[in-house]
């Protein structure tokens, strides 16, 4: 039986660099955000009907992330439709990526909107990254092209961190990288004893 791990966190609290640290222990990790890039590179899926949604987005047969975040930004009820586009495509290639590696104990599903969009039930445990919301913003906004109205849209379609680890079988600290890396260890550990 594989076990299945979601990993989800707020935006800027550490998802990806947490990801990594289970690939770096030979464990197969999925990342719905990595799938939405592929989804909008060039021969992705999603090229055709967004480019319908947002004719300005489409650059080089591709999408453009930033004239995306341009479009949203003078009409924000435009997430939604593409949500309603983007979304079954990326649920498509994970069932693919769960099918591709039915043979590992341990799987790892990183998943922004885990809690928000997945049901908590196609996982057998969740864990989530967090740390506090002054460094949270503080990454967020040191990111290039990220502006303080983009990182509250997001935040707003976002359930509240507090709520994520409530519903959390574990908590990932991201404050350093030493305390998160222990933690990715002992969960691994406490997962595989069980398996
Ligand atoms: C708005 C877009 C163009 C911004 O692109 P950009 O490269 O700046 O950011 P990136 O995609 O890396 O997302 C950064 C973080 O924003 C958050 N986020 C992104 N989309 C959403 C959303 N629809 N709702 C809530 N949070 C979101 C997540 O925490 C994500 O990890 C892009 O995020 C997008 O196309 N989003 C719609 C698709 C989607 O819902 N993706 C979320 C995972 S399936
Ligand atoms: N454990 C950690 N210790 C110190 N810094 C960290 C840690 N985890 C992440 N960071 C830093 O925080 C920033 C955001 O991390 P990362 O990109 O992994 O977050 P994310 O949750 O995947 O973001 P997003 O939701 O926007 O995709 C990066 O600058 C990263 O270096």
């Amino acid at each position: 039986m594989t076990y299945k791990l979601g990993l989800t966190g707020s935006i800027g609290m550490g998802k990806s660099t947490t990801a990594q640290m289970f690939r770096d222990l030979g464990h197969p990790v999925w990342d719905a955000d990595g799938a939405v890039h592929r989804l909008y590179a060039q021969g992705g899926a999603a090229v055709a009907p967004i480019s319908e949604l947002v004719p300005d987005a489409l650059k080089n047969d591709a999408i453009d992330r930033e004239a995306l975040k341009l479009a949203l930004k003078t009409d924000p009820s435009l997430i939604e439709k593409l949500e309603s586009l983007v979304h079954p495509l990326v649920a498509q290639d994970r069932a693919d990526f769960v099918k591709r590696n039915s043979d590992s104990d341990l799987i790892i599903l990183d998943i922004p909107l885990l809690f928000e969009k997945s049901s908590d039930h196609s996982f057998d445990g969740v864990a989530v990254v967090s740390t506090d919301a002054d460094t949270q913003k503080a990454r967020v906004l040191s990111r290039p092209g990220m502006s303080e109205d983009h990182f509250r849209m997001i935040l707003s379609r976002q359930m509240p961190d507090s709520e994520k680890r409530d519903r959390a079988d574990w908590v990932i600290p991201t404050d350093d990288l030493e305390t998160a890396r222990a933690a990715v260890e002992r969960i691994c550990k406490e997962i595989l004893a069980n398996a």
